[in-house]
């Protein structure tokens, strides 16, 4: 029996994600006995992976077909979407079929918009191997791709049927790639868990170990936070019951973002991510919502693990307009996830321009 804790996601359709080592051999047994093929979307990188991922499918008595998509954000656009449902169209891929995603969250983002609008949805299962895919894009059926005018601006709430994580995919991600995960870990350390918190800033080195317990238990608790809030709003609804919903999870993402596409996707999604955090810090700190140690504690707990805290002093005009097309925004007020104190967020509805503008100073560099 291989070392797993398994996790369950109740939002539409109860599934687990399982986590531990030695896991690839659990495939089957998340796709079901039903699926005959299955359509394996992987990145040029996990070439090897993908082939010992087909040797367990096919052992298992199931057809492969495998589709090698362009690495990381390359991955997220509407030509290869339609060049997977070129491959599945030709296969004849019916609804008895499948889709799994394995790679990183580019990879996942991708296979999952493809499994949830191939014949309007066949079944889905996710194999995360990057820190990111496991601790969030893989969990919780936000699939999508981006378009030249911003992040995920198509895509499709779909839930996967499992998501399969297995620590021993971490030992070959570029530290990099790791620590650009750390970022999303963070997040959910600030808006939910601050025992996160605390494991960072003890064990800064730990948390960037493949193999060790502080990066098991880092993305355990980091899936948690994930479970619980997409179970109780799939579909990200502005608010649920007066508290903050899903949104919750898009914590330093409404300046992350507009840095990516600055960027050009040249950025990790973390790294864009962490200074998304610390400026939306500086924000509920100068609305008056959070004191200046929680407002630093975001610079110094990202820092400490080697994530960029800052960004270009000139880029905020073109970064607010990019802004403008955030899924959080309606109309034309922008709307930004702060906190009100630790692990207790509230959403901050059309801030004045001046300060945004302020709040973006403390995190420009010349
Ligand atoms: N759907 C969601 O809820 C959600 C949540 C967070 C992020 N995302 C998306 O996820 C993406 C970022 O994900 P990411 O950080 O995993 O980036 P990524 O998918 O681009 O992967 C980063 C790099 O690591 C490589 N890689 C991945 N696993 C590897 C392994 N085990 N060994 C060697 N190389 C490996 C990839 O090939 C790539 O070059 C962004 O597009 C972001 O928007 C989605
Ligand atoms: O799962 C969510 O909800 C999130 O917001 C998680 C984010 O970390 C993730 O980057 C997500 O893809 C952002 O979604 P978007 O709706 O802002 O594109
Ligand atoms: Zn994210």
């Amino acid at each position: 029996m291989p070392d797993q804790t398994r996790i369950t996601v109740s939002a539409e359709r109860p599934y687990d994600v399982l986590v531990g080592h030695g896991l690839l051999g659990e495939l089957p047994g998340l796709l079901g006995p039903d699926v005959q093929r299955v359509a394996l979307i992987h990145p040029p990188t996990l070439i090897r992976l993908a082939a010992s991922a087909t040797q367990v499918l096919e052992t298992a008595g199931y057809e492969v077909v495998r589709l090698d998509v362009p690495d990381a954000e390359a991955a997220k656009t509407a030509t290869v979407a339609a060049s997977c449902w070129s491959v599945l169209g030709n296969a004849g891929f019916t609804r008895s079929d499948a889709v799994v995603g394995l790679g990183g969250g580019s990879t996942t983002d991708l296979a999952g918009f493809v499994a949830a609008t191939w014949l309007r949805g066949v079944r889905l299962v996710t194999v995360p191997t990057s820190l990111l895919g496991m601790v969030d894009a893989a969990v919780g059926g936000k699939t999508g791709i981006n378009t030249p005018e911003g992040k995920n601006l198509v895509g499709a709430f779909y839930e996967p049927a499992g998501v399969l994580c297995d620590l021993d995919s971490l030992t070959t991600l570029p530290p990099a790639d790791l620590v650009g995960g750390l970022a999303e870990v963070i997040k959910c350390g600030f808006i939910a868990d601050p025992a996160i918190l605390t494991l960072v800033e003890t064990s800064p080195d730990a948390c960037r170990t493949p193999g060790s317990p502080e990066l098991r238990e880092l993305v355990e608790r980091s899936v948690r936070v994930k479970a619980e809030v997409v179970s109780g709003d799939l579909r990200e609804s502005t608010s649920v019951g007066g508290r903050v919903g899903r949104e919750l999870l898009n914590y330093g993402h409404t300046l992350g973002h507009a840095v990516e596409r600055r960027e050009h996707y040249r950025w990790r999604h973390g790294e864009a991510v962490s200074v998304g955090l610390v400026f939306v810090a500086e924000l509920a700190r100068r609305a008056g919502l959070i004191d200046d140690a929680l407002a630093a504690r975001h610079a110094a707990v990202l820092s400490s693990v080697g994530l960029p805290v800052r960004y270009e002093a000139g880029a905020f005009d073109e970064l607010l307009v990019t802004m403008g097309l955030d899924k959080k925004t309606r109309g034309s007020t922008l709307r930004f996830v702060v906190l009100n104190g630790l692990a207790s967020a509230e959403i901050l509805a059309g801030p004045s321009e001046d300060l945004l503008r302020e709040a973006y100073a403390t995190v420009s560099a010349e």
